[in-house]
C-alpha cells in the first residue's frame, strides 16, 4: 500500500516533550532529529532518550525516521549503530550526503536498514542521479537552509536561487521512483507564506514538506492531499475512458480535454493518494480510540 508523506516533522530527539506530543499530531512521518537540532553536548543523552522513546510509544501509522549524524562527526557511527536494527525505527535519514558513497559507508553499518538522504550540498545537488539510484535509498530530504547557506543565495518567497537544486533532486528522484519531501519554512508563524511556499513545492511534484512546528500540520496535509475537484475529475478521466475504450476508441474528450491512457494512469494515483491517506487516517483514529 502506498504510504502518504504529505507532512514530514521534525522532533528534536532531546526534546521529551515534543516526542510525547508526536504521537497525537496528525502528520504522516517524523523525523526525530539527533543532528542539527541537538547541541553537542547534548547528542549522546539525545541518543539514549530517543533509543527510549522510540521502544516505548506508539505512533500508530506514521512513518518513523531517525535523521542521525554525518559519519565526520564523533557521534555518526554511534547513532547509526544505535538504531540499525531498533524495531520502532523505519528508515536512517543521512545528512548532507555528497555521493553514493557517504549512503554506502553508514550500509556498511545499518545493513537492510532502508535509507534517505538529506539534500543539502552543492555536490550532493550534482550527484543527485547517483544518489537517488543507491540500492538501499528509499527517500530524500530536501535541507534548504544547509543549501542557501553553502550557496550564499538570499531568502526570497519565490525560492528562484533554491530551483535548481530542487529541479535536480526531483528529476533524480522521480527517474529511480524515490518518495521526496521539500525543504522546510523557517518562520513557522507566518502561515499565509507557508501556504504560497507548499502551493510551489506540490506544483513542482513533491510528495511533501518537512515542518518544524506542529502549527505548521494542517496547511500542509491540505496543500499535498488531492483535492476534491482533482478526485472527481480523476474519477470522471477514468469513467470517460473507459466508456471510449468500450466503443473501439484509444481517447476520450471530457470538459473539451482529451483524456489519453497516460492522463488515467495520473487519475489513478491520485484515487490511490487519497485512500492511503484515509486509510492512515482511519488507523490513527483506532490507535487512539483503543489508547483512551
Ligand atoms: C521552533 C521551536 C524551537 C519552537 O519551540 P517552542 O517555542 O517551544 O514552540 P511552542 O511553544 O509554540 O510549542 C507549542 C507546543 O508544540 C510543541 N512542539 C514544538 N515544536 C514541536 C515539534 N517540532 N514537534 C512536536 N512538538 C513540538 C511544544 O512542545 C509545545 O507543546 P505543549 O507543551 O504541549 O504546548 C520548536 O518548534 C522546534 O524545536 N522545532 C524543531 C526544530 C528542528 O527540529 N530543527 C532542525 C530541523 S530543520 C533542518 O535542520 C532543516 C535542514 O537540515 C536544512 O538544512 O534545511
Ligand atoms: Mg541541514
Amino acid at each position: 500500500m502506498l504510504r502518504p508523506y504529505r507532512s514530514v516533522l521534525y522532533i528534536p530527539g532531546s526534546k521529551e516533550r515534543a516526542l510525547e506530543k508526536a504521537r497525537d499530531l496528525a502528520v504522516d512521518a517524523i523525523i526525530f532529529d539527533l543532528e542539527d537540532a541537538v547541541a553537542p553536548d547534548e547528542k549522546a543523552a539525545a541518543r539514549a532518550t530517543l533509543a527510549r522513546f522510540l521502544a516505548e510509544v506508539d505512533y500508530g501509522p506514521r512513518a518513523r525516521i531517525v535523521r542521525i549524524n554525518g559519519f565526520d562527526t564523533e557521534w555518526g557511527r554511534a547513532d547509526a549503530a544505535a538504531f540499525a536494527d531498533h524495531p520502532g525505527v523505519d528508515a536512517i535519514l543521512v545528512p548532507k550526503v555528497n555521493g553514493p558513497a557517504d549512503l554506502d559507508a553508514v550500509a556498511a553499518v545499518t545493513g537492510e536498514m532502508p535509507l534517505w538522504a538529506m539534500m543539502e550540498t552543492a555536490l550532493g545537488m550534482l550527484n543527485a542521479a547517483a544518489i537517488a539510484a543507491h540500492p538501499r535509498l528509499e527517500g530524500m530530504v530536501m535541507g534548504t537552509n544547509d543549501l542557501a547557506k553553502e550557496l550564499g543565495s538570499r531568502f526570497r518567497a519565490d525560492r528562484m536561487p533554491l530551483m535548481t537544486g530542487l529541479g535536480l533532486c526531483l528529476l533524480a528522484a522521480k527517474a529511480s521512483g524515490r518518495v521526496i519531501v521539500d525543504g522546510v519554512y523557517n518562520a513557522f508563524k507566518d502561515e499565509a507564506g507557508l501556504a504560497a511556499e507548499c502551493a510551489q513545492g506540490r506544483d513542482m511534484g513533491f510528495d511533501g514538506k518537512t515542518l518544524i512546528h506542529p502549527a505548521q500540520v494542517e496547511i500542509t496535509n491540505e496543500a499535498f492531499a488531492p483535492s476534491e475537484a482533482e478526485v472527481d475529475l480523476a474519477r470522471r478521466q477514468i469513467e470517460a475512458f473507459n466508456a471510449a475504450q468500450a466503443q473501439g476508441q484509444g481517447v476520450a474528450v471530457l470538459d473539451g480535454r482529451i483524456v489519453e491512457n497516460l492522463h488515467v494512469v495520473t487519475a489513478q494515483a491520485v484515487l490511490a493518494k487519497m485512500e492511503a491517506i484515509r486509510a492512515q487516517a482511519m488507523t490513527a483514529e483506532r490507535i487512539a480510540v483503543g489508547a483512551e
